[in-house]
């Protein structure tokens, strides 16, 4: 076992920190103050100073061979057994994540690095009363690390007394621990960038990317990143952000969740951007058309991978018609993207990557992707990224009903370190999460009644709290309930989704909540 925390390793993550921190923070600063100028009236559009860039004739260098295919991609939190059985989907690509699917407990963080590590260099294993989990045959997918956003502080290691930039900690360890390696076995530093909100942003992650490759003796360029276009502030800079990485840009993706959280936190003041239940806004809602239109021309038009997001149905090993209902909607999820011109999807679940794999083979015939496919015919104009009153769909007692149940059990799961749960036969992750407990929230301050009439009002949410928890209860048996956090759960929920003050992000909420 290496030492993860190592001197030299733990040197370079706080010179890290030391150079970009303070950028880091001008950049949340000004997250806020954007932010202000939309809840004065204000609101999004195509950027005037950059309008040369989008019209600019110019793409990104082409793709390492082991990111050229990058038909079916699964992604999950890097814990042992999961890394193993990610390892051995048969996926192209592992999205290993230490962002959406991972509550950053300290020992989270480190053991997924050691993690990281291990199945680099080939060596992990794992024993368990069960079963004895190790690598199969391979071929193995490529690994691609997803750090944590902008946003999260790292409070377990300080610089200069200060908490370490989240994001800066795992891109910094996963960096020093493995470039090197994964060059001498043909591959790379790869990664997803999560919830960025401009090109400065991304501008900020490629002055990060130049200094690391420059410390440790490695090329610029060698670094390759995939960006997720996941927040409603990125979808008007596209272009700006694939520029802004150019040299290490390899694509972008459709992050469909964080995308929705991210239109109601930033809109949450504006009746009439109001959406219907969660389950009711599917992504052939017109705005989310327009949303991965727009990614898939911009994309291909700079010579970069368009990729596809995550349709939330979970297979059953146990229960046949929860799988073929999954099965379905996966497929009719991955038939769209792939017809559409993406070069390749997300599953959340080993047993769903037989059917991406199925539906991607039969559109990219015997091409690895289809970034040749230039969707010129598709024009998106600002007002169709923000039209969601053109959703159909009704706020119903069960949406409501549905979001407290989820919201109250992820952050009971997420509370115990388990960032990504399958509830109601559907993934929840702090993305999901985050659009039912903000869903309450826009309800409520916008004086938004059900269908039947009822207002919502803090008073009847509690009510529901108190419906569910018993429900919850019942489920999961006296003895899960008292070793569980749910307690801390109601507390923390009630804070996030029924606080007068909106908070930014869950996560930095429920992160003063752990050890
Ligand atoms: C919005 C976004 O950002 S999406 C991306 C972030 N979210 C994710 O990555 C979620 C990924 N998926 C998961 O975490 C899981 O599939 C869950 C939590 C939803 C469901 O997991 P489980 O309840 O364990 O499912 P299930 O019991 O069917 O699992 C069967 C086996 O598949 C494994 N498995 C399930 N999902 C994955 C995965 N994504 N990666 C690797 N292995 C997996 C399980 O570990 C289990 O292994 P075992 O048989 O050796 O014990
Ligand atoms: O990270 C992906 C998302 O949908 O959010
Ligand atoms: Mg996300």
């Amino acid at each position: 076992m290496t030492e993860i925390l190592s001197a030299e390793a733990v040197a370079f993550v706080e010179d890290l920190n030391r150079r970009f921190r303070p950028r880091r923070n001008e950049l949340l600063a000004r997250r806020a103050q954007r932010r202000a100028e939309i809840a004065a009236g204000g609101t999004l559009g195509f950027l005037p100073e950059t309008a040369d860039i989008r019209a600019g004739d110019w793409t990104v260098p082409p793709a390492p061979a082991d990111l050229t295919d990058r038909r079916v991609e699964i992604t999950g939190p890097t814990e042992r057994k999961m890394t193993i059985n990610a390892l051995n989907s048969g996926a192209k690509v592992w999205l290993a994540d230490l962002e959406d699917a991972n509550t950053p407990h300290w020992a989270n963080v480190t053991d997924g690095q050691q993690n990281l590590y291990d199945a680099i260099r080939r060596t992990i294993r794992l024993e368990t009363p069960a079963k004895t989990y190790e690598l199969g045959a391979g071929p193995y997918p490529t690994i691609v690390m997803r750090p944590r956003g902008w946003h999260l502080d790292e409070r377990h290691l300080l610089v200069d007394g200060e908490p370490a930039v989240g994001a800066l900690v795992d891109f910094g360890l996963y960096f020093f621990h493995n470039a090197k390696e994964l060059l001498e076995r043909g591959s790379g530093p790869y990664f997803y960038l999560p919830k960025m909100e401009s090109h400065l942003e991304a501008a900020l992650w490629n002055d990060v990317f130049d200094h690391a490759q420059d410390t440790l003796g490695i090329p610029r360029g060698t670094i390759r990143a995939t960006v997720l276009i996941e927040t409603i502030p990125a979808a008007f800079e596209m272009d700006e952000i694939i520029h802004a990485l150019r040299p290490h840009l390899a694509g972008l993706n459709a992050g469909r969740w964080d995308y929705l959280f991210s239109i109601i936190k930033y809109f949450r003041d504006n009746p009439d951007m109001v959406l219907p239940d969660r389950a009711a806004v599917t992504m052939t809602a017109p705005f989310m058309r327009a949303y991965t239109e727009l990614l898939v021309s911009t994309c291909h038009k700079r010579g970069a991978f368009a990729m596809g997001g995550m349709a939330a149905f979970i297979p059953s090993r146990r229960d046949p018609a929860v799988n073929e209902v999954a099965l379905a909607k996966v497929r009719e999820d991955k038939e769209r993207e792939a017809g559409d011109g993406f070069d390749g999807s997300w599953v959340a679940h080993p047993d769903l990557v037989p059917v991406c794999q199925e539906v991607f083979d039969r559109v990219l015939g015997d091409k690895p992707n289809q970034l040749d496919r230039l969707r010129d015919d598709v024009s998106v104009e600002a007002a169709q990224l923000l039209d969601v009153s053109a959703t159909p769909g009704a706020v119903t007692e069960a949406g409501l009903r549905n979001n407290v149940d989820v919201a109250l059990q992820y952050l009971e799961a997420w509370l115990r370190g388990n960032g990504a749960v399958a509830i109601h036969n559907l993934m929840e992750d702090a993305a999901t999460a985050e659009i039912s407990r903000s869903q309450i929230w826009q309800w409520i301050h916008n004086g938004v009644r059900l269908e039947d009439g009822t207002p919502i009002t803090a008073d009847l949410v509690g009510r529901i709290e108190d419906e569910e928890l018993v429900k919850i209860r019942q489920a999961i048996g006296d003895e899960a309930w008292t070793a569980g956090r749910f307690d801390d759960a109601r507390k923390l929920f009630e804070r996030v989704a029924l606080a007068d003050d909106f908070a930014d992000f869950l996560t930095t909420v429920a992160y003063d909540a752990i050890d």
